[in-house]
Protein backbone atom coordinates (compact mmCIF):
# COMPACT_ATOMS: atom_id res chain seq x y z
CA UNK A 1 0.00 0.00 0.00
CA UNK A 2 1.19 3.36 -0.95
CA UNK A 3 1.76 5.67 1.74
CA UNK A 4 -0.47 8.13 -0.41
CA UNK A 5 -4.50 7.63 -0.07
CA UNK A 6 -5.76 10.58 -1.93
CA UNK A 7 -3.73 13.09 -4.70
CA UNK A 8 -4.87 15.42 -7.41
CA UNK A 9 -1.99 16.61 -10.16
CA UNK A 10 -2.35 19.75 -11.89
CA UNK A 11 -6.26 20.09 -10.99
CA UNK A 12 -7.85 23.70 -12.82
CA UNK A 13 -10.87 24.79 -12.38
CA UNK A 14 -12.46 27.81 -14.21
CA UNK A 15 -15.63 29.66 -13.92
CA UNK A 16 -16.14 31.43 -16.80
CA UNK A 17 -13.06 34.01 -16.69
CA UNK A 18 -12.29 32.88 -13.49
CA UNK A 19 -9.80 30.84 -12.06
CA UNK A 20 -11.05 29.48 -9.48
CA UNK A 21 -8.34 26.27 -8.43
CA UNK A 22 -5.14 27.10 -10.61
CA UNK A 23 -2.90 24.41 -11.32
CA UNK A 24 -3.56 22.35 -7.79
CA UNK A 25 -0.85 19.28 -6.65
CA UNK A 26 -1.70 18.14 -3.68
CA UNK A 27 -1.15 14.56 -1.72
CA UNK A 28 -3.04 13.46 1.23
CA UNK A 29 -0.53 10.85 2.96
CA UNK A 30 -2.18 7.42 4.94
CA UNK A 31 -2.79 8.67 8.52
CA UNK A 32 -2.62 12.22 7.97
CA UNK A 33 -4.39 15.13 9.88
CA UNK A 34 -3.71 17.68 6.83
CA UNK A 35 -5.35 21.33 6.71
CA UNK A 36 -5.81 23.50 4.14
CA UNK A 37 -6.03 26.93 5.02
CA UNK A 38 -6.05 29.82 3.16
CA UNK A 39 -7.89 33.61 3.01
CA UNK A 40 -11.59 33.98 1.70
CA UNK A 41 -11.93 33.19 -2.14
CA UNK A 42 -8.39 31.23 -2.21
CA UNK A 43 -10.23 28.48 -3.40
CA UNK A 44 -10.54 25.73 -0.38
CA UNK A 45 -14.30 25.26 -0.98
CA UNK A 46 -13.61 24.68 -4.52
CA UNK A 47 -10.53 21.91 -4.15
CA UNK A 48 -13.15 20.25 -1.69
CA UNK A 49 -15.85 20.15 -4.43
CA UNK A 50 -13.57 19.11 -7.30
CA UNK A 51 -12.01 15.98 -4.76
CA UNK A 52 -15.37 14.41 -4.06
CA UNK A 53 -16.78 15.22 -7.75
CA UNK A 54 -19.10 17.74 -7.04
CA UNK A 55 -17.25 19.56 -9.53
CA UNK A 56 -15.82 18.68 -12.92
CA UNK A 57 -12.34 20.03 -13.20
CA UNK A 58 -11.35 21.90 -15.97
CA UNK A 59 -8.31 19.88 -16.49
CA UNK A 60 -6.16 17.86 -14.34
CA UNK A 61 -6.19 14.01 -12.41
CA UNK A 62 -7.48 12.82 -9.29
CA UNK A 63 -6.46 9.44 -8.04
CA UNK A 64 -7.49 7.69 -4.78
CA UNK A 65 -5.66 4.88 -3.33
CA UNK A 66 -3.49 5.10 -6.73
CA UNK A 67 -6.85 4.28 -8.85
CA UNK A 68 -7.59 7.02 -11.51
CA UNK A 69 -11.03 8.53 -9.74
CA UNK A 70 -11.69 12.07 -11.53
CA UNK A 71 -14.61 11.37 -13.47
CA UNK A 72 -15.72 9.25 -10.98
CA UNK A 73 -19.26 10.27 -9.77
CA UNK A 74 -19.66 11.33 -6.21
CA UNK A 75 -21.67 8.42 -4.80
CA UNK A 76 -18.89 6.36 -5.92
CA UNK A 77 -16.14 8.00 -4.52
CA UNK A 78 -18.08 7.65 -1.03
CA UNK A 79 -18.39 4.30 -2.14
CA UNK A 80 -14.85 4.24 -2.19
CA UNK A 81 -14.15 5.43 0.71
CA UNK A 82 -13.91 9.31 0.57
CA UNK A 83 -16.34 10.83 2.53
CA UNK A 84 -17.18 14.45 3.14
CA UNK A 85 -19.59 15.76 6.34
CA UNK A 86 -23.07 15.37 5.52
CA UNK A 87 -25.80 18.02 5.30
CA UNK A 88 -28.58 16.98 8.38
CA UNK A 89 -31.46 16.74 6.36
CA UNK A 90 -35.59 16.92 7.31
CA UNK A 91 -35.59 12.97 8.07
CA UNK A 92 -32.37 13.05 10.27
CA UNK A 93 -33.72 16.29 12.20
CA UNK A 94 -36.45 14.47 13.76
CA UNK A 95 -34.73 11.01 14.45
CA UNK A 96 -32.30 10.85 17.62
CA UNK A 97 -28.76 10.07 16.97
CA UNK A 98 -29.30 6.50 17.97
CA UNK A 99 -31.61 5.96 15.44
CA UNK A 100 -29.37 7.65 12.51
CA UNK A 101 -26.50 6.04 13.40
CA UNK A 102 -28.22 2.81 13.52
CA UNK A 103 -30.27 3.90 10.17
CA UNK A 104 -26.15 4.71 8.67
CA UNK A 105 -24.47 1.37 9.85
CA UNK A 106 -27.12 -0.27 8.52
CA UNK A 107 -27.49 0.92 5.22
CA UNK A 108 -23.39 0.71 5.47
CA UNK A 109 -23.38 -3.30 5.96
CA UNK A 110 -26.11 -3.81 3.96
CA UNK A 111 -29.04 -3.94 5.91
CA UNK A 112 -30.89 -1.05 3.77
CA UNK A 113 -34.41 -0.08 5.37
CA UNK A 114 -34.50 -3.26 7.55
CA UNK A 115 -33.06 -0.81 10.54
CA UNK A 116 -35.56 -0.97 13.06
CA UNK A 117 -35.08 -4.74 13.04
CA UNK A 118 -31.95 -4.42 12.76
CA UNK A 119 -31.23 -2.16 16.06
CA UNK A 120 -33.49 -4.85 17.78
CA UNK A 121 -31.73 -7.90 16.77
CA UNK A 122 -28.13 -7.14 15.26
CA UNK A 123 -26.22 -6.43 18.00
CA UNK A 124 -23.05 -5.44 15.63
CA UNK A 125 -25.25 -2.47 14.08
CA UNK A 126 -26.16 -1.44 17.82
CA UNK A 127 -22.66 -2.04 19.14
CA UNK A 128 -20.75 0.35 16.07
CA UNK A 129 -23.83 3.23 16.86
CA UNK A 130 -23.05 3.38 20.61
CA UNK A 131 -19.35 3.32 19.99
CA UNK A 132 -19.55 6.36 17.42
CA UNK A 133 -22.33 8.10 19.68
CA UNK A 134 -19.23 6.82 22.79
CA UNK A 135 -16.76 8.55 20.86
CA UNK A 136 -17.82 11.88 19.50
CA UNK A 137 -19.35 12.34 23.04
CA UNK A 138 -23.33 12.25 22.08
CA UNK A 139 -24.47 9.06 24.12
CA UNK A 140 -25.95 11.32 26.88
CA UNK A 141 -28.00 12.76 23.53
CA UNK A 142 -28.87 9.67 22.17
CA UNK A 143 -32.38 9.33 22.53
CA UNK A 144 -32.75 13.45 21.87
CA UNK A 145 -34.70 14.24 18.78
CA UNK A 146 -32.00 15.93 16.49
CA UNK A 147 -33.83 19.35 16.11
CA UNK A 148 -33.68 19.81 20.10
CA UNK A 149 -29.68 19.33 20.06
CA UNK A 150 -27.50 21.66 20.70
CA UNK A 151 -25.62 22.92 17.12
CA UNK A 152 -22.19 21.80 18.61
CA UNK A 153 -23.48 18.17 19.14
CA UNK A 154 -25.22 18.78 15.65
CA UNK A 155 -21.81 19.06 13.91
CA UNK A 156 -20.62 15.96 15.90
CA UNK A 157 -23.33 14.19 14.66
CA UNK A 158 -22.60 15.05 11.31
CA UNK A 159 -19.24 13.92 11.57
CA UNK A 160 -20.07 10.20 13.30
CA UNK A 161 -22.61 9.92 10.41
CA UNK A 162 -19.77 10.42 8.30
CA UNK A 163 -17.63 8.20 9.81
CA UNK A 164 -20.60 5.20 10.32
CA UNK A 165 -20.00 5.17 6.70
CA UNK A 166 -16.27 3.58 7.41
CA UNK A 167 -14.41 6.47 5.47
CA UNK A 168 -10.66 5.64 4.18
CA UNK A 169 -10.62 9.41 3.30
CA UNK A 170 -12.60 12.09 5.55
CA UNK A 171 -12.98 15.50 4.09
CA UNK A 172 -14.22 18.06 6.32
CA UNK A 173 -15.36 21.98 5.08
CA UNK A 174 -15.55 24.01 8.37
CA UNK A 175 -17.01 21.39 10.36
CA UNK A 176 -16.89 23.76 13.55
CA UNK A 177 -18.26 26.94 11.82
CA UNK A 178 -20.96 28.40 13.49
CA UNK A 179 -20.02 26.48 17.17
CA UNK A 180 -19.69 28.33 19.86
CA UNK A 181 -15.47 29.30 20.70
CA UNK A 182 -15.61 27.29 23.47
CA UNK A 183 -16.82 23.87 21.77
CA UNK A 184 -14.94 23.93 18.70
CA UNK A 185 -11.35 22.74 20.00
CA UNK A 186 -13.32 19.44 21.68
CA UNK A 187 -14.92 18.49 18.03
CA UNK A 188 -11.58 18.74 16.31
CA UNK A 189 -9.84 17.03 18.98
CA UNK A 190 -12.30 13.97 18.87
CA UNK A 191 -11.73 14.29 14.71
CA UNK A 192 -7.77 14.00 15.50
CA UNK A 193 -8.77 11.13 17.42
CA UNK A 194 -9.93 9.33 15.22
CA UNK A 195 -7.99 5.71 14.25
CA UNK A 196 -5.39 6.44 11.78
CA UNK A 197 -6.17 4.38 8.97
CA UNK A 198 -8.97 7.42 8.47
CA UNK A 199 -6.81 10.06 6.63
CA UNK A 200 -8.64 13.64 7.14
CA UNK A 201 -8.55 16.71 4.80
CA UNK A 202 -9.73 19.47 6.98
CA UNK A 203 -10.51 23.27 5.78
CA UNK A 204 -10.48 25.75 8.83
CA UNK A 205 -10.49 29.42 9.50
CA UNK A 206 -9.14 28.95 12.86
CA UNK A 207 -5.38 29.50 12.79
CA UNK A 208 -5.31 28.03 16.59
CA UNK A 209 -7.35 25.50 15.90
CA UNK A 210 -6.16 24.30 12.75
CA UNK A 211 -2.20 24.20 14.47
CA UNK A 212 -3.73 22.28 17.58
CA UNK A 213 -4.86 19.70 15.00
CA UNK A 214 -2.80 19.23 11.64
CA UNK A 215 0.48 17.86 11.19
CA UNK A 216 0.53 18.73 7.81
CA UNK A 217 -0.92 22.04 6.34
CA UNK A 218 -1.07 23.48 2.83
CA UNK A 219 -1.84 26.80 2.92
CA UNK A 220 -3.91 28.00 -1.13
CA UNK A 221 -3.74 31.68 -2.28
CA UNK A 222 -5.53 33.16 -5.27
CA UNK A 223 -6.53 29.07 -6.42
CA UNK A 224 -3.11 28.34 -6.16
CA UNK A 225 -0.62 26.28 -3.51
CA UNK A 226 1.74 29.18 -2.13
CA UNK A 227 3.32 26.54 -0.07
CA UNK A 228 3.02 23.26 1.69
CA UNK A 229 5.13 21.86 5.36
CA UNK A 230 4.59 20.79 8.48
CA UNK A 231 2.65 23.54 11.18
CA UNK A 232 6.22 24.54 12.42
CA UNK A 233 7.37 25.37 8.71
CA UNK A 234 4.21 26.95 7.81
CA UNK A 235 4.23 28.91 11.30
CA UNK A 236 7.69 30.28 10.28
CA UNK A 237 7.05 30.89 6.73
CA UNK A 238 7.29 35.00 6.08
CA UNK A 239 4.79 34.28 2.93
CA UNK A 240 2.52 32.67 4.84
CA UNK A 241 2.24 35.82 7.10
CA UNK A 242 2.00 38.04 4.77
CA UNK A 243 -0.91 36.53 3.26
CA UNK A 244 -2.32 36.39 6.52
CA UNK A 245 -1.82 39.77 8.05
CA UNK A 246 -2.28 41.63 4.83
CA UNK A 247 -6.03 40.04 4.76
CA UNK A 248 -6.16 40.14 8.98
CA UNK A 249 -9.30 39.65 10.67
CA UNK A 250 -11.10 38.46 7.67
CA UNK A 251 -8.17 35.97 7.13
CA UNK A 252 -8.30 34.81 10.56
CA UNK A 253 -11.71 34.20 11.22
CA UNK A 254 -13.40 33.78 8.00
N1 LIG B 1 -19.95 28.42 -8.92
C1 LIG B 1 -19.08 29.44 -9.05
N2 LIG B 1 -19.19 30.33 -10.06
C2 LIG B 1 -18.34 31.36 -10.20
N3 LIG B 1 -17.30 31.60 -9.37
C3 LIG B 1 -17.13 30.76 -8.34
C4 LIG B 1 -18.01 29.64 -8.10
N4 LIG B 1 -17.58 28.98 -6.99
C5 LIG B 1 -16.51 29.65 -6.55
N5 LIG B 1 -16.23 30.72 -7.36
C6 LIG B 1 -15.12 31.66 -7.19
O1 LIG B 1 -13.93 30.91 -7.05
C7 LIG B 1 -13.08 31.50 -6.07
C8 LIG B 1 -12.79 30.50 -4.96
O2 LIG B 1 -13.95 30.28 -4.16
P1 LIG B 1 -14.03 29.22 -2.98
O3 LIG B 1 -15.41 29.27 -2.41
O4 LIG B 1 -13.55 27.90 -3.43
O5 LIG B 1 -12.98 29.83 -1.93
P2 LIG B 1 -12.78 29.47 -0.41
O6 LIG B 1 -11.32 29.46 -0.18
O7 LIG B 1 -13.51 28.25 -0.05
O8 LIG B 1 -13.44 30.72 0.30
P3 LIG B 1 -14.13 30.85 1.74
O9 LIG B 1 -13.02 30.74 2.73
O10 LIG B 1 -14.73 32.22 1.69
O11 LIG B 1 -15.16 29.77 1.86
C9 LIG B 1 -13.79 32.76 -5.60
O12 LIG B 1 -13.28 33.83 -6.35
C10 LIG B 1 -15.22 32.50 -5.92
O13 LIG B 1 -15.92 33.70 -6.13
Amino acid sequence: MSDVVLSCQNLVKKFGGITATGNVSLQLARGARHALIGPNGAGKTTLINLLTGVLPPTEGRITLEGEDITRLAPHLRVRRGMVRTFQINQLFLSMTPLQTLALVVSQQRGLGGRFWSALGRDRAVAERAEQLLAHFHLAEVMDVPTEYLAYGKRRLLEIAIALACEPRVLLLDEPVAGVPAGEREEILQTVAELPSDVSVLLIEHDMDLVFSFANRMTVLVNGTVLTEGSPEEIAADPRVKEVYLGHGEEAAHG
